[in-house]
């Protein structure tokens, strides 16, 4: 068992990473809230497998329980989805001593934490992430959001949960597309940090593998995660570094409208941009680095949307996107990371002229 203290400015929490961490899972919650209303919401994936257990846990530990099932996917990350779930807790006459907990992927993490964050203008939430993207990423942090109009995050706040609790035991049951594409997110981590981070993953050579290391590369990705985001909640410097990969890989999840997973759009995104950056052999081994770490889980490394016309369109809703200039990240090595800006005229030439095959 370990925890990792979180301090962001206004408020603290910890999150919990320990297998088997869901058959005590009442105790925990009861430790950071009194005995209240709460609402488990999860997706019709996640619900069959675990939803009963955790009810069951609350349940024993004093909390009056309701549950909302979603549909799995990344539709369900929808305006119409957060309304029909505040009808549900209206209807359960939520106030806002109330609160919610979040059991699933990060499609219901970012659905919950923005529910959570303008309920009654705010009420509390618990993380207790089942996917491999959201227990390395996504159930940290406190970015939460909706997409609007096909543009991923438009609607979304900085609302931090108060307990995150992470059971590894529950990938288990994640099918292969899903462990791998969160893996996207591990690479995306590992090579910002470098170090015994990236040696590990330089370990990996399938899925069988990354199941095994589970543990390990939840612990690197989070202690950096902690680190960047109790730094820069609002992502004003540092955080941006969190975004590495997501400029064109947002756009191509985008223009794939529900095809790609976010850690496949993710994959090509960070080869999109390293590619582009590629102008020294230096940066040309990053290139070749992250290919071959992508490659090897089956990650998708190249893809006719990357030469779509459509995906400079995207690009510009990016909410990054300051006066037709955005900050992008590329690597100058393994381990070291840079912000640069970048006017959108110029991103467009680049992706233009650059060979993703
Ligand atoms: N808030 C953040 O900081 C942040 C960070 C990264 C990604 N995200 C967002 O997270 C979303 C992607 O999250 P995701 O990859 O977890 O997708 P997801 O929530 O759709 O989960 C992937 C699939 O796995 C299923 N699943 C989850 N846990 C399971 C389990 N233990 N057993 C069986 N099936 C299980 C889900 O039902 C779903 O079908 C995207 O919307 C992305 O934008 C947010
Ligand atoms: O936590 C962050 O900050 C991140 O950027 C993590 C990303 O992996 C994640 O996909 C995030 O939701 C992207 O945020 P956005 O602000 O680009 O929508
Ligand atoms: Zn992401």
């Amino acid at each position: 068992m370990s925890t990792i203290p979180v301090k962001m400015p206004n408020q603290s929490y910890d999150v919990v990473i320990e297998d088997g961490l869901l058959k005590t899972l009442g105790g925990r919650v009861r430790q950071v809230w009194s005995p209240r209303k709460v609402a488990i919401i999860t997706d019709d994936n996640v619900g069959p497998l675990y939803l009963d257990q955790v009810a069951n846990e609350l349940t024993a530990a004093g909390f009056t329980v309701i549950t909302a099932v979603i549909p799995h996917g990344e539709h369900s990350k929808s305006l119409a989805q957060l309304e029909d779930l505040a009808q549900q807790l209206a209807e359960a006459s939520f106030n806002r001593t109330d609160s919610l907990l979040a059991l699933g992927g990060g499609v219901v993490g970012d659905l919950t934490g923005l529910l959570a964050s303008v309920y009654m203008r705010g009420i509390d939430f618990i993380q207790v992430p089942t996917s491999l993207l959201a227990q390395v990423d996504s159930s940290v942090g406190g970015k939460t959001a909706v997409d609007v109009a096909q543009v991923k995050n438009l609607l979304g706040t900085f609302y931090q949960p108060d307990l995150v609790l992470i059971d590894p035991q529950t990938l288990k049951t994640l099918p292969q597309r899903d462990l791998v594409e969160g893996y996207g997110e591990v690479v995306k981590a590992g090579a910002l940090v470098g170090g015994d981070f990236w040696s590990l993953i330089l370990q990996i050579n399938s899925p069988a593998t990354i199941l095994q290391e589970a543990a390990k590369l939840i612990h690197f990705a989070l202690d950096f995660k902690v680190q960047v985001t109790s730094q820069d909640e609002r992502e004003g410097g540092q955080r941006q570094l969190l975004n590495f990969g997501h400029t064109i890989g947002h756009g191509v999840e985008s223009l794939a409208n529900g095809d790609l997973r976010h850690g496949e759009a993710v994959s090509l995104g960070l080869i999109a941009i390293s590619t582009i950056f590629a102008d020294q052999d230096e940066t040309h081994e990053v290139l070749e680095k992250l290919r071959d770490r992508l490659a090897v889980v089956s990650l998708p490394v190249t893809s006719s949307l990357l030469t779509d016309d459509g995906l400079m369109d995207k690009i510009k809703n990016d909410k990054k996107n300051r006066h037709g200039y955005l900050n992008v990240v590329y690597l100058t090595a393994i381990g070291q990371p840079k912000i640069e800006k970048i006017s959108l005229a110029d991103l467009a030439a680049k992706i233009n002229h650059a060979d993703f095959s």
